[in-house]
């Protein structure tokens, strides 16, 4: 069983509209994927079944080795979520709002404070450490985010669309970020996200179209010689 993330025959319905039909795949760990699909593509109903938020009996959803429907603190232990919307508590501080993430986690105390330290550090944000959320530019509050996911120690880090509303030069350095996390610390990441530009030819890349996995493989090898936004627009018949 891989210690990364596994989806494994994945169906997922609203109603009669079907979401997801049949999606597997299998990431590594210490493996960056890059999860690319046009709007209305199923990302967030993954992602949605992959945080347990909502459930299917259509298909198995592996985390860090443990089954989630089975084992769901276990699994869900293992994985750290930067959601879409912001999720801070813009009246606390960055350290503030760690800490009391790092308490629903069971951590406090000395513990917390060196996994806090570490987190922040990873994510170059130390020194901002005593600052309001609110103060911050959307840059690092995706990053105070990030930080905040990989509090608890994580193996498997999911992002849905991490880099909405930010400017070109934060898009590219949380990009940039989350691909080294991947490099130095074995992380499993999941990234998902609709900008070609965020993918890199090395990642594996899972490309998911109206509910149904079209390509999957090493960005590079399935771009081939066409440019990854020629290649996604030729898969998806244009929607970008
Ligand atoms: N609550 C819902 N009820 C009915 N259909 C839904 C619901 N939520 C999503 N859908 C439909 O399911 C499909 C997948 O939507 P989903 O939001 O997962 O896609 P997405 O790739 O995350 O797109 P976006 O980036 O726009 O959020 C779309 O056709 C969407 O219209």
């Amino acid at each position: 069983m891989s210690n990364g993330l596994r989806v494994e025959s994945l169906t997922f319905s609203y109603g009669s509209k079907k979401a997801l039909n049949n999606v597997s795949f299998d990431i590594a760990p210490g493996r960056f994927a890059a999860l690319l699909g046009p709007n209305g593509a199923g990302k967030s109903t993954l992602f949605g079944l992959l945080t347990r938020l909502f459930t299917s009996s259509d298909g198995k959803i592996y985390v860090a080795g443990q089954e989630l429907a089975r084992n769901p603190r276990q699994a869900l232990g293992q994985m750290g979520v930067v959601f879409q919307s912001q999720t801070l508590d813009l009246d606390l501080t960055i350290r503030q709002n760690l800490t009391y993430f790092a308490a629903l986690h069971g951590l406090s105390g000395k513990s917390a404070a060196i996994r806090i330290d570490s987190a922040l550090e990873r994510l170059g944000i130390q020194d901002r450490a005593g600052e309001k959320a609110r103060g911050l530019n959307g840059g690092h509050r995706r990053r105070t985010e990030i930080a905040r996911a990989l509090v608890h120690n994580p193996k498997v880090l999911l992002l849905d669309e991490a880099t909405v509303g930010l400017d070109a030069a934060a898009r590219q350095s949380i990009t940039d970020h989350v691909h080294q996390l991947c490099a130095d610390d074995g992380l499993t990441v999941l990234w998902a996200t609709h900008l070609t530009d965020e993918v890199y030819d090395s990642d594996r890349l899972v490309v998911l179209h109206q509910g149904q996995i079209l390509a999957d493989g090493e960005c590079a090898d399935l771009r081939g010689d066409q440019t990854l936004k020629d290649y996604f627009l030729a898969k998806t018949g244009g929607a970008e």
